[in-house]
């Protein structure tokens, strides 16, 4: 990983999609190239009789930031569990870098390259940060835990690559002051961007963020969205994230689908789904 250093993560400002725009009109904002990473197809959910979600499809393109947005219980969370695997469509089908399914395990999602991040930190408290983002190696680990805990010759050669990978992404993250604080002491802002190291450091080409800004303060929020920026731009990480802050979604996404009560009601530019009347209605609660 060649991320910059501490301080000139730190100087980077945020900044809106449109102002980031190459100037080319026909092109698509941000890292994307048009072409599509991940297909959401006709894909529906239901846990008994609830419909979680209901014949939805969309796609994430190679190097965009997506956003999934909706009101609470509108089958955001679910749509997540379904793209990695957590969750298997009752119908509907996933292609994911032009293989299809309809079923999948979250380890072979992650083999594959999705990763992602909990809307309620899931850590291991009681350990560092360092040794967190370490167990976002175990899949690119070569040799198996035995080998790990036995430290010795090749074991511990490997080890200290990817030591060396994660103190990168600690660097990156400009979390070096708390790399061996147990996460469980750390405030809540930095415990998301342990959490989100750890997702870095299985070398995602698709990050999955489910309210990465909840719980944050306003200070939180920006180097979150900064860091979110510069995974985009600097390592080309495909991005889809799940959150409610509007001014979030429409300073980071390049595109946005919107869904309310399981069913897609809108799917586009930030603009063009901030003027939607649908979307409108569905935020300021129009009964239906
Ligand atoms: N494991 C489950 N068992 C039963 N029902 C579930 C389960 N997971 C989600 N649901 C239901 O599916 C619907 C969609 O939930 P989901 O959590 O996906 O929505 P969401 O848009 O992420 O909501 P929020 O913004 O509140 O997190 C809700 O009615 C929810 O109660």
């Amino acid at each position: 990983m060649n991320g910059p250093g501490p301080n000139e993560t730190a100087m980077r400002k945020a900044e809106p999609r449109a102002e980031r725009a190459d100037g080319a009109p026909s092109a698509p904002p941000g890292r994307s190239t048009g072409e599509v990473l991940l297909a959401v197809e006709n894909v529906s959910l239901r846990f008994g009789g609830v419909k979680a979600i209901s014949d939805v499809s969309f796609d994430i393109r190679k190097g965009e930031v997506r956003a999934i947005i909706g009101p609470n219980g509108a089958g955001k969370t679910s749509m997540l569990n379904v793209i990695n695997g957590f969750y298997h469509p009752q119908d509907g089908r996933i292609t994911f870098k032009g293989e299809t399914r309809s079923k999948m395990r979250p380890s072979v999602a992650a083999a594959q390259g999705i990763a992602r991040t909990f809307q309620n930190v899931a850590l291991f408290k009681g350990m560092t940060t360092l040794d967190n983002i370490m167990t976002g190696r175990a899949l690119k680990m070569r040799r198996g835990f035995f080998w790990q805990l036995w430290r010795h010759g090749p074991a511990m050669a490997e080890e200290v690559e990817h030591r060396k990978f994660v103190e990168e992404i600690i660097d990156f993250l400009d979390i070096e002051a708390v790399r061996k604080v147990p996460v469980g002491k750390l405030p809540y802002g930095l415990q998301k961007r342990v959490e989100l190291g750890r997702a870095l450091a299985m070398e995602p080409e698709l990050l999955l963020l489910d309210e990465p800004m909840a719980g944050m303060n306003l200070e939180e929020k920006e180097d979150m969205c900064r860091f979110i920026l510069d995974v985009n731009n600097e390592f080309g990480t495909t991005v889809a994230l799940i959150e409610h802050d509007m001014g979030v979604v429409m300073d980071l996404s390049d595109r946005v689908v919107v869904l309310e009560y399981g069913r897609k009601i809108a799917d586009g530019t930030p603009d063009e789904v901030k003027r939607d009347q649908k979307v409108i209605d569905a935020y300021l609660g129009v009964a239906h």
